[in-house]
């Protein structure tokens, strides 16, 4: 390997006396060694300086946090300039990674998790194991049987319920009593116990999975096998719980869960997905739970740094709200096929500025296209102090700053929409209108709550849609001409399949939030701005999230009237119909 040398550009004057630097104050990097994932399912890579070991963050690559030095504070970051190969040096480690899983696979991928005291609740091995496991298992495209599947969610439960006691409990660091123990049968640590994959002698497909060897720990009675099944998923989803739990997930526990598992190789997303199989090879895919739901809406959550989203029924035995497959997506469109090159668009067509903060929207050379200006013709932006500021006409989009900007992300004031949601959601049950939305906290009038997501579709398609769709499109005409011979492209958005806790914002007569739209990463003016949603009003914690469904309507339009549905906001003044 050619020799890579990281400079630092830390201010601190220790660097000039470290050993191994030269002259330069550069360090010799001789590569990854470790990764760690923290509870949101980043990954940080620890690299080797040969003489001070420090750990790179790729996406903030100028982070870097020395493991063998600290400032008087107990501080130990600094800011330096981003490794040269970040990427080869990532991708090495991923291929010597990748090696140790298929030596691992080909040992054994058993795992057992025992609970007892000064346990370890995960290691290395573990997660290498689960890791090969996943992957076999995609390749053998096994089966796995319903009894394992049973334990494995009875076990999953009682990992789950382990885990909350703990982060209840307050507790930090080691978990004292209960612990769960998981380790590698290759590595001689835990009890004997089978893979599921060999267990399964009543299935067809088992007789042909020839590509996995018996381990040397074969004697096990079925039960025990099963068992392990059982266990080992829990090691996996026990990884996945903490990284992506909302509650556990994002608490000073998980954190402190998460530090521990340096080394692992990877995501810790490894919760098998075909949860039930009949002999016959049938394939049944088991309704998901409100915790199970709650946990795949997070991880989604969790990875776009936005607050969570929660489910919540008072008013009857409804788990979860009727969304079938639907995939959760904070943050933005999924896109038909047809319509990928628009996911693509070419980042140049976006205007940049060169402000540091974006103050003063006439000085801000992305606002140069926007068409948001006070009644004396100057530029001005929609928000102020970070709250929108209803000034926007309709008709218009506002255009917030982009990637290409020089201004920064966190501090610019004209990046609104574009931030993570911090409001947590409650999607709960109604009493009248199905399911609905709220937030948790109160919410203060301008505060943007987020933008509505799903499968960007031509409006010439949505009458294709199935008939179960149409409650959920919501149509980007708000800067489409009124002209007949208008020839622009039309496109509406179908939350049914994909989409966030948007979706399920009821309609009422008075409601407390409006939709504008507003672009960053898509293009201005081609009708395909995101929906952004605004608090009109002071809105109280838990009070349900309402918008008006047809703002442009007259209360007496017979045919909207007709086509409607009745109205059931209850709100006064009620205009007695909902499309
Ligand atoms: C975007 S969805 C809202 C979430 C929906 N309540 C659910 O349970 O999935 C729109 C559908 O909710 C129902 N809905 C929303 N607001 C309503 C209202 N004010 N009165 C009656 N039904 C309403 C209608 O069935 C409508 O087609």
């Amino acid at each position: 390997m050619s020799e890579l040398w990281q400079r630092s550009s830390s201010p601190v004057e220790t660097w000039s006396d470290a050993e191994g630097g030269n002259e330069h104050g550069e360090w010799p990097v001789g590569g990854v060694i470790g990764e760690e994932v923290d509870c949101f399912g980043n990954v940080k890579y620890e690299v080797n300086t040969t003489s001070r070991p420090c750990i790179l963050v790729p996406h903030l690559v100028k982070q870097v946090e020395w493991l063998k030095w600290s400032r008087e504070d107990g501080s130990n970051t600094t800011w330096m300039d981003g490794l040269a190969d970040t990427p080869n040096l990532i991708n090495r480690w991923k291929r010597e990674q990748r090696k140790k899983r298929a030596i691992l696979a080909e040992e054994s991928v058993d795992i057992g998790i025992t609970w007892g005291p000064d346990t370890m609740i995960h290691n290395e091995n573990t997660e290498l194991g689960a890791q090969a496991f996943e992957e076999k298992k995609r390749k053998s495209k096994e089966r796995i049987s319903r009894a394992a599947v049973a334990l494995w969610d009875s076990e999953i439960e009682a990992v789950g319920r382990r885990v909350e006691e703990f982060a209840r409990s307050g507790s930090h660091g080691h978990l004292s009593t209960h612990r769960l123990r998981a380790s590698t049968i290759g590595k001689g640590k835990a009890s004997p116990v089978v893979t599921p994959i060999r267990t399964r002698r009543h299935s067809p497909a088992m007789s042909s999975s020839t590509r996995i060897k018996p381990s040397s720990t074969t004697t096990v009675a079925s039960y025990d096998s099963r068992r392990n099944a059982a266990s080992f998923s829990s090691s996996s989803t026990l990884a996945a719980m903490m990284s992506e739990s909302p509650s556990a997930g994002r608490s000073a526990f998980a954190r402190d869960i998460s530090t521990r598992m340096k080394n692992f190789s990877g995501s810790s997303s490894v919760v098998p997905q075909v949860r039930a199989v009949a002999t016959t090879n049938t394939y049944i895919k088991k309704p998901p739970t409100r915790s199970s739901l709650e946990k795949a809406w997070n991880k989604v959550t969790g990875k776009a740094y936005a607050a969570t989203v929660e489910i919540v029924n008072d008013i009857d035995d409804e788990q979860i709200p009727p969304v079938g497959q639907f995939k959760y997506v904070e943050n933005k469109y999924m896109y038909d096929d047809d319509l990928k090159d628009i996911a693509t668009a070419d980042i140049g067509h976006f205007l940049m500025c060169d402000c540091h903060e974006c103050t003063d929207a006439s000085e801000c050379h992305c606002q140069v296209v926007s068409d948001l200006t006070d009644p004396s013709g100057k530029k001005i932006f929609a928000y102020k102090e970070g709250l929108f500021t209803f000034n926007v006409p309709s008709g218009v989009e506002v255009i917030e700053c982009n990637n290409r900007c020089n201004c920064d992300v966190f501090t610019c004031k004209n990046r609104v929409a574009q931030k993570p949601r911090d409001v947590p959601i409650e999607v709960f049950k109604t009493r009248n209108t199905g399911w609905g939305a709220r937030a948790v906290v109160p919410v203060e009038a301008g505060k943007v709550l987020g933008i509505y997501t799903g499968t960007l579709t031509r409006r010439e398609d949505v009458e294709n849609l199935p008939e179960s769709h149409m409650g959920y499109l919501f149509d980007l005409d708000c800067t489409e001409s009124e002209d007949d011979n208008d020839t622009g492209d039309k496109y509406s958005v179908d939350s049914y399949e994909c989409g966030n806790w948007t979706r399920f914002i009821n309609h009422s007569c008075n409601p407390n939030l409006s939709v504008y739209a507003v672009v960053y990463d898509t293009v201005r003016g081609m009708n395909i701005p995101y929906l952004a949603f605004a608090a009109i009003k002071d809105i109280p914690a838990r009070a349900e999230l309402t918008i008006n469904y047809y703002p442009a309507a007259e209360m007496d339009d017979d045919t909207l009237m007709q086509k409607g549905s009745q109205c059931m906001c209850g709100s006064p003044g009620c205009r007695g119909w909902v499309i």
